[in-house]
Protein backbone atom coordinates (compact mmCIF):
# COMPACT_ATOMS: atom_id res chain seq x y z
CA UNK A 1 0.00 0.00 0.00
CA UNK A 2 1.19 3.35 -0.87
CA UNK A 3 2.46 5.14 2.47
CA UNK A 4 0.39 8.37 1.31
CA UNK A 5 -2.72 8.18 1.83
CA UNK A 6 -5.30 11.67 0.63
CA UNK A 7 -8.31 11.94 2.25
CA UNK A 8 -10.95 14.04 0.89
CA UNK A 9 -14.10 14.61 -1.28
CA UNK A 10 -14.99 13.33 -4.69
CA UNK A 11 -14.41 17.13 -5.89
CA UNK A 12 -11.07 18.48 -7.89
CA UNK A 13 -11.37 21.40 -5.48
CA UNK A 14 -8.79 22.13 -3.19
CA UNK A 15 -6.98 18.57 -3.73
CA UNK A 16 -6.45 18.67 -7.38
CA UNK A 17 -3.15 20.53 -6.96
CA UNK A 18 -1.80 18.29 -4.69
CA UNK A 19 -2.93 15.55 -6.96
CA UNK A 20 -0.79 16.71 -9.71
CA UNK A 21 2.66 17.20 -7.60
CA UNK A 22 2.20 13.84 -6.91
CA UNK A 23 1.23 12.04 -9.76
CA UNK A 24 4.58 14.65 -11.38
CA UNK A 25 6.42 13.92 -9.45
CA UNK A 26 6.27 10.33 -9.50
CA UNK A 27 4.70 10.08 -5.86
CA UNK A 28 2.45 6.73 -5.56
CA UNK A 29 -0.17 7.25 -3.04
CA UNK A 30 -4.01 6.40 -1.82
CA UNK A 31 -7.12 8.17 -2.49
CA UNK A 32 -9.75 7.95 0.31
CA UNK A 33 -12.66 9.66 -1.14
CA UNK A 34 -15.59 10.40 1.21
CA UNK A 35 -19.22 11.39 -0.05
CA UNK A 36 -20.53 14.31 1.13
CA UNK A 37 -23.46 11.23 2.69
CA UNK A 38 -20.55 9.87 4.50
CA UNK A 39 -19.15 13.63 5.88
CA UNK A 40 -22.80 14.49 7.27
CA UNK A 41 -22.99 11.59 9.24
CA UNK A 42 -20.24 14.17 11.16
CA UNK A 43 -18.33 11.04 12.46
CA UNK A 44 -15.05 11.84 10.33
CA UNK A 45 -15.40 15.54 10.82
CA UNK A 46 -14.94 14.82 14.58
CA UNK A 47 -11.61 12.95 14.04
CA UNK A 48 -10.43 16.14 11.84
CA UNK A 49 -7.85 18.74 13.30
CA UNK A 50 -10.11 21.51 12.21
CA UNK A 51 -13.40 19.84 11.61
CA UNK A 52 -12.16 20.12 7.23
CA UNK A 53 -10.66 17.96 4.18
CA UNK A 54 -8.19 17.51 2.79
CA UNK A 55 -6.39 15.74 5.01
CA UNK A 56 -3.09 13.51 4.17
CA UNK A 57 -1.62 11.09 6.10
CA UNK A 58 2.37 10.36 5.42
CA UNK A 59 3.86 7.47 7.06
CA UNK A 60 2.91 8.38 11.00
CA UNK A 61 2.46 12.67 9.51
CA UNK A 62 -1.17 13.69 9.79
CA UNK A 63 -1.39 16.64 8.14
CA UNK A 64 -4.71 18.72 7.53
CA UNK A 65 -4.73 22.77 5.59
CA UNK A 66 -4.12 22.16 1.64
CA UNK A 67 -1.59 24.93 1.78
CA UNK A 68 0.62 23.10 4.48
CA UNK A 69 0.28 19.93 2.46
CA UNK A 70 1.57 21.60 -1.01
CA UNK A 71 4.23 22.66 1.53
CA UNK A 72 4.90 19.12 3.10
CA UNK A 73 5.11 17.96 -0.81
CA UNK A 74 7.34 20.32 -1.69
CA UNK A 75 9.64 20.13 0.89
CA UNK A 76 9.90 16.21 0.03
CA UNK A 77 10.16 16.73 -3.46
CA UNK A 78 12.28 19.53 -4.16
CA UNK A 79 9.72 21.81 -5.59
CA UNK A 80 10.43 24.70 -2.55
CA UNK A 81 13.11 26.58 -4.14
CA UNK A 82 17.06 26.64 -4.13
CA UNK A 83 17.42 28.42 -1.25
CA UNK A 84 15.98 30.01 1.51
CA UNK A 85 15.58 33.57 -0.30
CA UNK A 86 14.03 31.02 -3.59
CA UNK A 87 11.42 29.51 -0.71
CA UNK A 88 10.25 32.73 0.33
CA UNK A 89 9.37 34.15 -2.36
CA UNK A 90 7.18 30.64 -3.64
CA UNK A 91 5.61 31.47 -0.14
CA UNK A 92 4.86 34.79 -1.30
CA UNK A 93 3.19 33.34 -4.67
CA UNK A 94 1.32 30.62 -3.21
CA UNK A 95 -0.23 32.93 -0.92
CA UNK A 96 -1.14 35.58 -3.55
CA UNK A 97 -2.75 31.75 -5.05
CA UNK A 98 -4.39 31.43 -2.01
CA UNK A 99 -5.89 34.78 -1.94
CA UNK A 100 -7.74 34.22 -5.36
CA UNK A 101 -8.61 30.59 -4.23
CA UNK A 102 -10.67 32.10 -1.33
CA UNK A 103 -12.54 34.82 -3.72
CA UNK A 104 -13.20 32.37 -6.14
CA UNK A 105 -14.74 29.67 -3.57
CA UNK A 106 -16.56 32.42 -1.82
CA UNK A 107 -18.13 33.24 -5.04
CA UNK A 108 -18.46 29.40 -5.96
CA UNK A 109 -20.63 28.43 -2.45
CA UNK A 110 -22.17 31.84 -1.15
CA UNK A 111 -22.92 33.99 -4.39
CA UNK A 112 -22.67 32.11 -7.72
CA UNK A 113 -26.26 33.29 -8.63
CA UNK A 114 -25.67 37.02 -8.16
CA UNK A 115 -22.21 37.06 -8.02
CA UNK A 116 -20.16 35.20 -10.81
CA UNK A 117 -20.77 38.21 -13.14
CA UNK A 118 -19.16 40.37 -11.07
CA UNK A 119 -16.34 38.05 -10.56
CA UNK A 120 -15.36 36.99 -14.01
CA UNK A 121 -15.13 41.36 -14.59
CA UNK A 122 -12.73 41.71 -11.59
CA UNK A 123 -10.68 38.68 -12.76
CA UNK A 124 -8.21 40.25 -15.03
CA UNK A 125 -7.66 42.66 -12.40
CA UNK A 126 -5.83 40.29 -10.21
CA UNK A 127 -4.72 37.60 -12.56
CA UNK A 128 -2.76 40.86 -13.89
CA UNK A 129 -0.40 40.72 -11.44
CA UNK A 130 0.86 37.53 -12.60
CA UNK A 131 0.87 38.40 -15.87
CA UNK A 132 3.20 40.81 -15.02
CA UNK A 133 5.67 38.35 -12.72
CA UNK A 134 5.64 35.58 -15.37
CA UNK A 135 6.27 38.35 -18.09
CA UNK A 136 9.38 38.58 -16.48
CA UNK A 137 10.65 35.18 -15.31
CA UNK A 138 12.51 33.79 -18.33
CA UNK A 139 12.21 30.01 -17.05
CA UNK A 140 8.98 30.01 -17.11
CA UNK A 141 8.11 29.46 -13.81
CA UNK A 142 7.30 31.98 -10.98
CA UNK A 143 10.34 31.88 -9.27
CA UNK A 144 14.05 30.84 -9.93
CA UNK A 145 14.39 28.25 -12.60
CA UNK A 146 12.26 25.45 -11.33
CA UNK A 147 9.05 24.34 -11.23
CA UNK A 148 7.82 24.66 -7.52
CA UNK A 149 4.73 24.21 -5.45
CA UNK A 150 3.15 27.03 -6.44
CA UNK A 151 3.22 26.99 -9.94
CA UNK A 152 1.17 23.93 -9.78
CA UNK A 153 -0.96 25.49 -7.50
CA UNK A 154 -1.66 28.74 -9.95
CA UNK A 155 -1.89 26.51 -12.90
CA UNK A 156 -4.85 24.58 -11.08
CA UNK A 157 -6.29 27.26 -10.46
CA UNK A 158 -5.91 29.26 -13.75
CA UNK A 159 -7.23 25.85 -15.41
CA UNK A 160 -10.56 26.23 -13.12
CA UNK A 161 -10.80 30.07 -13.95
CA UNK A 162 -10.38 28.60 -17.57
CA UNK A 163 -13.58 26.86 -17.02
CA UNK A 164 -15.37 29.45 -15.19
CA UNK A 165 -14.47 31.86 -18.13
CA UNK A 166 -13.08 30.29 -21.51
CA UNK A 167 -11.36 33.60 -22.28
CA UNK A 168 -10.14 35.05 -19.25
CA UNK A 169 -6.59 34.88 -20.02
CA UNK A 170 -6.95 35.76 -24.48
CA UNK A 171 -5.97 39.00 -23.16
CA UNK A 172 -2.68 37.69 -21.16
CA UNK A 173 -0.09 35.58 -23.47
CA UNK A 174 2.37 34.99 -20.68
CA UNK A 175 -0.54 33.35 -18.47
CA UNK A 176 -1.87 31.69 -21.80
CA UNK A 177 2.13 30.51 -22.32
CA UNK A 178 2.27 29.14 -18.75
CA UNK A 179 -0.58 27.18 -19.03
CA UNK A 180 0.21 25.64 -21.86
CA UNK A 181 3.75 24.81 -20.93
CA UNK A 182 2.85 23.33 -17.23
CA UNK A 183 -0.13 21.56 -19.05
CA UNK A 184 2.35 19.98 -21.42
CA UNK A 185 4.64 18.21 -18.88
CA UNK A 186 3.64 14.80 -20.04
CA UNK A 187 2.13 13.64 -16.54
CA UNK A 188 0.21 16.58 -15.85
CA UNK A 189 -1.12 16.09 -19.21
CA UNK A 190 -1.75 12.36 -18.34
CA UNK A 191 -3.28 13.62 -15.28
CA UNK A 192 -5.13 16.40 -16.28
CA UNK A 193 -6.62 13.88 -19.00
CA UNK A 194 -7.65 11.05 -16.19
CA UNK A 195 -10.49 10.05 -14.96
CA UNK A 196 -9.22 11.13 -11.25
CA UNK A 197 -9.51 14.85 -12.61
CA UNK A 198 -12.18 14.55 -15.30
CA UNK A 199 -14.33 12.82 -13.73
CA UNK A 200 -14.48 14.97 -10.63
CA UNK A 201 -16.44 17.89 -10.64
CA UNK A 202 -14.64 20.98 -9.71
CA UNK A 203 -16.94 22.33 -6.77
CA UNK A 204 -18.80 20.43 -4.40
CA UNK A 205 -22.11 22.01 -4.70
CA UNK A 206 -21.92 21.23 -9.03
CA UNK A 207 -21.24 24.93 -9.90
CA UNK A 208 -18.39 25.80 -11.89
N1 LIG B 1 -8.07 26.22 4.81
C1 LIG B 1 -8.50 24.86 4.58
C2 LIG B 1 -9.92 24.89 4.04
C3 LIG B 1 -10.47 23.49 3.98
C4 LIG B 1 -11.89 23.47 3.49
O1 LIG B 1 -12.54 24.51 3.25
N2 LIG B 1 -12.39 22.25 3.32
C5 LIG B 1 -13.72 22.04 2.86
C6 LIG B 1 -13.68 21.29 1.53
S1 LIG B 1 -12.63 22.06 0.35
C7 LIG B 1 -14.46 21.16 3.86
O2 LIG B 1 -13.88 20.32 4.51
N3 LIG B 1 -15.78 21.34 3.94
C8 LIG B 1 -16.61 20.55 4.79
C9 LIG B 1 -16.87 21.19 6.12
O3 LIG B 1 -16.36 22.30 6.40
O4 LIG B 1 -17.62 20.58 6.90
C10 LIG B 1 -7.55 24.17 3.60
O5 LIG B 1 -6.90 24.88 2.82
O6 LIG B 1 -7.45 22.94 3.63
Amino acid sequence: MAPIELTYFPVRGRGNAMKLIMYDQGVEWTDKVVTIEEWMKGDLKKTCLFGQLPKLKDGDLVLYQSNAILRHLARKHGLYGKDGKEAALIDMMNDSIEDLRVKYLRMIYQEYETGKEKYIKELPGHLCYFEAILAKCPSGFLVGDKISFADYNLYDFLVVQKILCCKCLDNFPSLKGYVDKIGSRPKVKAFMESDSCTKLPVNGNGKQ
